[in-house]
């Protein structure tokens, strides 16, 4: 990131003595529009293309900048410079109003997301056309007078015009490079993971708004006043947050410089078929370029050159560092001694009368179950029992209907799942979730930054490396989890859990789909897991793997528990043999019961 710093730095500083060129002012208008174009676009991608959250709505806020501009330089007569922290103030703030109710409802994402900030443009418009701030005939600052900071009024411009685009391209770096931004592109791929990894998926989006709406704002003051003349019709259009969104697409909404390179295009494009009939050229060269990037560069011109010379360097293949090149665990991994639970067998997670509704359907009625520290406890049950929805539950992806969840004696139920990861509690998904435009290794590390651990990034690196000897994943650190097969995204499920070192780790169905040999291999990582110290709570289908494992198994039938206790004994009574299994199961059952614990590569786990 220094680097990068470094060059904009440099080129600002550069670019900031083009004044004193002696340059027409032609010229300076045009790398104004650029400058304006560059601030616009990439204060949009802070929020829409970071977090995939697509705001139609920048055109409100670079609105309420200008009019807050110009209500406060022609009115009050408050000089100009000193309106634009207001403007950034006043659009950051409408934008954390918006965010605020938007946000807290669930069913507000991808399109409708969308439909409500444009609709929220509207409402804007019309309440200043009705009101006295605009009233109509929009508002004329020719009487404002331009700072003297550049030599001519259009230097100043320009000037000011570098400042908020290095402002806002500076912004958008350190968020990218930041934890915020980490936690952004978890919410791009998967919001409900990155929240149960710990990630404040509320505070983050609405963080990311309020400082995209309020750069936005920044830029509208700037331009209030070079156009001089404010009226409704001309900002609150559908153009300008339409022409944000492309530039950005263009450019690549996945990196901090996309949208420089897209809004430097597209610009430079429009501007060069100005007057006369080649406007309409340049229009349609610039929705040409534009089909076929999304066509043929998804990622944008900028994410495609970096793709591009991320392959001629070997993509998918980082070094390890040397401590982490340890070889799988299924081929005779690192020894791990087991270690002695402090507190073993207390109560570390119980359930009170848990009931869970999805309209209708009652997924829990009322499950009560205790899991103590040090043990793997299995949740059996038929197909559609609720074992799935008590982990969504404990792990806060669902809330409660009633009923309480308390977790090394506070309660979680009610408190959102971030919270609820980073008291120490990681859960993997039946059909894996990784976040797909993140690496194996970064995918690894996410949990380690939110998780109970909270590390620093590096750390987290270094932690993620060390999990990845553990699942055997190393040599697939750079990958992408659509490159991995289905027996690796299992295990990447096991390393995000591991790496935010919980004490409760809820496994569901980790074993489905593996064939005998895969599923012996995970059997062994699961008890080198509880070896490490956590207690597990373990959904399974596959018998021979929960009596191999499980300390206690509780059988969920019908969103109740059925029977409890140690799992021979539980699997042979007969209300579980005939409500859980089935007759036609029950000797299944009993076998699976009498059946001695599949081999094992490694020690014996130390039962607390
Ligand atoms: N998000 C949801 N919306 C509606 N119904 C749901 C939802 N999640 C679960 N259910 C319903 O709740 C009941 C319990 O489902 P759950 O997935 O918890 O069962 P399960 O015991 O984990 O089953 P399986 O072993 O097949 O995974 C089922 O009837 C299911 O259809």
């Amino acid at each position: 990131m220094k680097r990068s710093l470094l060059v904009i730095l440099a080129a600002g500083a550069g670019l900031a003595t083009v004044p004193w060129l002696g340059l027409p002012a032609f010229y300076e208008s045009i790398l104004y529009l650029v400058l304006h174009w560059i601030a616009l676009a990439t204060s949009w991608n802070l929020l829409s293309g970071y977090s995939g959250y697509f705001s139609f709505g920048h055109g409100a806020f670079f609105g309420i900048g200008m009019y807050t501009t110009a209500t406060l330089a022609t009115r009050f007569d408050i000089p100009f410079l000193w309106t634009l922290p207001a403007a950034g103030l006043v659009a950051a703030l409408f934008g954390t109003l918006l965010g605020a109710v938007a946000f807290r409802v669930q069913a507000v994402r991808a399109e409708l997301f969308s439909l409500l900030t444009l609709a929220a443009t509207f409402v804007v418009a019309t309440l200043i056309l009705n009101t006295p701030i605009d009233g109509g005939p929009g508002v004329y600052m020719s009487a404002v007078p331009v700072p003297a900071i550049g030599p001519t009024a259009s230097g100043t411009f320009y000037l000011l015009a570098l400042a908020v685009a290095l402002a806002t391209v500076v912004a958008a770096l350190v968020v990218y490079h930041s934890r915020f931004g980490t936690g952004l592109f978890a919410i791009h791929d998967d919001e409900d993971v990155a929240e149960v990894m710990g990630v404040p998926t509320f505070r983050y989006k609405l963080g990311a708004f309020a400082l995209s709406c309020g750069l936005a704002g920044v830029v509208g003051g700037v331009q209030a006043l070079f156009i001089s003349y404010v009226t409704t019709g001309d900002t609150f259009t559908i153009a300008l947050p339409l022409t944000v969104v492309l530039m950005a697409v263009l450019g690549g909404t996945r990196h901090w410089a996309g949208p420089i390179v897209g809004a430097t295009a597209i610009t430079l494009l429009l501007y060069a078929f100005t007057g006369g009939d080649t406007a309409i050229i340049g229009k349609g060269l610039t929705g040409l370029v534009l089909i076929v990037v999304i066509l043929f560069m998804p990622e944008g011109l900028l994410g495609q050159a970096l793709k591009w010379w991320h392959a001629r360097r070997g993509a998918g293949t980082i070094a390890a560092p040397a401590p982490a090149r340890a070889p799988a665990l299924a081929t005779g991994g690192p020894a791990v001694s087991p270690r002695p639970v402090a507190g073993a067998g207390e109560v570390l997670l119980r359930a009170r009368g848990v009931r869970k509704s999805f309209k209708g359907v009652q997924a829990l009625r009322g499950v009560d179950l205790e899991l103590r520290r040090g043990e793997i406890l299995g949740l059996l049950g038929p197909n559609g029992s609720g074992k799935s929805t008590f982990i969504n539950v404990a792990s806060g992806h669902y809330a409660v209907t009633a009923g309480v969840i308390e977790f090394d004696g506070r309660r979680i139920s009610g408190i959102p799942a971030h919270r609820i990861a980073h008291g120490g509690m990681a859960r993997t998904y039946q059909i894996p979730r990784p976040f797909a435009h993140l690496t194996v290794l970064e995918n690894v590390a996410l949990p380690a930054m939110f998780g109970a651990a909270s590390l620093d990034r590096r750390t987290a690196e270094a932690e993620a490396w060390q999990w990845l000897a553990f699942t055997g994943l190393t040599e697939r650190a750079g990958a992408l989890p659509g490159e991995l097969n289905l027996h690796q995204r299992k295990f990447l499920e096991f390393a995000r859990a591991l790496a935010s070192r919980p004490q409760v780790l809820m496994l569901d169905e980790v074993l489905s789909g593996l064939t005998p040999s895969e599923i012996d291999e995970a059997v062994a990582l699961i008890r080198r897991i509880r070896d490490q110290g956590a207690t597990i709570v373990f959904v399974e289908h596959v018998m021979r793997a929960v009596m191999a494992l499980c300390d206690r198994v509780v059988i969920f039938h019908r969103g109740e528990v059925l029977a409890e206790g140690e799992p021979r004994e539980v699997m042979q009574r007969p209300a579980v043999v005939s409500a859980y299994l089935g007759q036609a199961m029950a000797p299944a059952c009993a076998e699976a019961a009498d059946e001695a614990p599949i081999p094992i590569a490694v020690a014996e786990p130390s039962h607390a």
